[in-house]
């Protein structure tokens, strides 16, 4: 990890158009320079282009760090892999939204009043009767968090801390409740209420797998891994889906609609949607000999097919989130007796492509997602609720952003520009004469 980066050039000089333009240099507490060019259009007339805004830094934010190079991920300043080992979901869902780990009377108020809001309204139950009845829990997700804003006008005056509070506190209750019924619903079971004398991630084990006839067994490796996968994948900075989160945030909209998109947007197989993808490609190669081909196709140019659960646009070198599950996919699938071959299919993809010449000067790792499915699929999760899975762990970061981002004194709304490709100015001709 690097913070030599403290102390440098106040500011650069940057030739743009026909002017010289003096731009401001950033020095954060850890990580890269960043050159401040928001004076540069009205000073020069520019505008900088960053298509995928790989070069660009869109806030400034005190949760969560990444060194990419080195393989590095904190929250709040302590190592993913100490919090993946001594903490749990919860309090570290309470250390990214308060910036501290709380002592335990902190921690048993903050459990108490997650507690309390898991329910979810009467009213909301009759939405997923709407639904059709293949449709993809993540649609279900998005349109029902979105519609808690129809649900909780108490907390819409986002000027109140207090407000902002509880909303936070709702989405992060209310998520598994949500997950859950979506889950049901799709496949025609009834949806169950939390029970509120079990811990969170019980709770919503509960809330997926009960059936009356058979009281549910808790099965603490099942409880313990789906803890551990919802602190990996608690936040991880301006990824797509958070960046969306702060983008409808920092147009003032409610934090149900801003949670709701991030929920859209960690959809898509680009990002959180990679986990329900990999497994899918997982059973398509099928076993071990067809990897080599699979491989191949995934470095063809003329093929769309990729290595999904591969590369990452910060991690260079490992995702540590992407080592801690691969050991815990052994340890679990172990301590559960299960011998999945779509594990030995995984882990000689993951060999193949990393002696290939193509993936290593790409830098192209295992992300997240790679190993995530096997687990989640041990614990007897459809893959359809993969990406669900996700949104559970990742609330915790998106309230915690939405949260920095309300009292930010820089937060403005998002609203890049383009460079236009278009026609010039032309003039309209009468559909007559065309
Ligand atoms: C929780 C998460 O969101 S983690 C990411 C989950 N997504 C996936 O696993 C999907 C597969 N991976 C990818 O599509 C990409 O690696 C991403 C989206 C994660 C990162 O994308 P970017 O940072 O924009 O990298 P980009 O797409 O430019 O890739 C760089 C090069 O590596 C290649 N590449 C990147 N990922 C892969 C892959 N999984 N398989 C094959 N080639 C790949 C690209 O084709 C490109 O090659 P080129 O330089 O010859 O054109
Ligand atoms: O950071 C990213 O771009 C994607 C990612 O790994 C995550 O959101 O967990």
């Amino acid at each position: 990890m690097s913070d030599s980066t403290k102390s440098g050039p106040a500011e650069v000089t940057l030739a743009a158009g026909d002017k010289n333009v003096v731009l401001p240099v950033q020095y954060p507490t850890l990580g890269a320079p960043c050159i401040d060019v928001a004076r540069l259009p009205k000073e020069t007339g520019c505008f900088t282009y960053d298509p995928g805004f790989t070069a660009t830094a869109s806030c400034k934010s005190a949760i969560t760090y990444i060194d990419g190079d080195q393989g590095v991920l904190l929250y709040r300043g302590y190592p993913i892999e100490q919090l993946a080992e001594q903490s749990s979901f919860l309090e570290v869902a309470y250390l990214l939204m308060n910036g501290e780990l709380p002592d335990r009377n902190e921690f048993a108020k903050f459990e108490h009043e997650v507690t309390h809001h898991t329910m979810m309204h009467e009213r909301l139950k009759n939405f997923f009767q709407g639904f059709q009845y293949d449709a993809h829990p993540m649609a279900m997700l998005a349109a029902t968090v979105a519609s808690l804003s129809a649900f909780y006008h108490d907390t819409l005056d986002l000027e109140d801390p207090e407000q902002r509070r509880l909303a936070a506190i709702r989405l992060l209750a209310k998520m598994p409740t949500l997950a859950a019924a979506a889950y049901r619903y799709s496949i025609g079971w009834p949806i169950r209420f939390p029970r509120n004398n079990l811990d969170y991630v019980n709770r919503f084990l509960h809330m997926m797998f009960e059936v009356p006839s058979e009281p549910l067994e808790m099965n603490p490796v099942v409880a313990k891994a789906l803890d551990l996968l919802f602190i990996l994948h608690a936040d991880h900075e301006q990824n797509a889906s958070t960046s969306t989160v702060r983008l409808v945030g920092s147009t003032g909209a409610n934090p149900y609609a801003s949670v709701a998109a991030g929920i859209t947007a960690l959809w898509g197989p680009a990002h959180g949607g990679a986990n329900e993808a990999v497994l899918k490609m997982l059973a398509e190669i099928g076993t071990p000999d067809k990897v080599d081909a699979a491989v191949a196709r995934a470095k063809d140019k003329n093929d769309s097919f990729r290595l999904m659960g591969f590369g990452h646009r910060v991690y260079k070198n490992f995702d540590p989130r992407a080592k801690i599950i691969r050991e815990m996919t052994h340890k679990v699938l172990g301590e559960l007796g299960i011998d999945d071959p779509l594990l030995e299919v995984a882990m000689k993809l993951e060999e193949a492509a990393l002696k290939d010449d193509y993936f290593v000067q790409r830098k192209l790792y295992p992300n997240v997602d790679f190993y995530s499915g096997i687990i989640y699929k041990a614990l007897k999760i459809p893959t359809e609720m993969f990406t669900v899975m996700f949104a559970i762990g990742r609330t915790a970061g998106w309230v915690a952003h939405w949260l920095e981002q309300q009292v930010d004194p820089e937060n403005k709304i998002g609203r890049p520009r383009q460079i236009y490709t278009g026609a010039a100015t032309r003039d309209y001709v009468a559909i007559d004469r065309r």
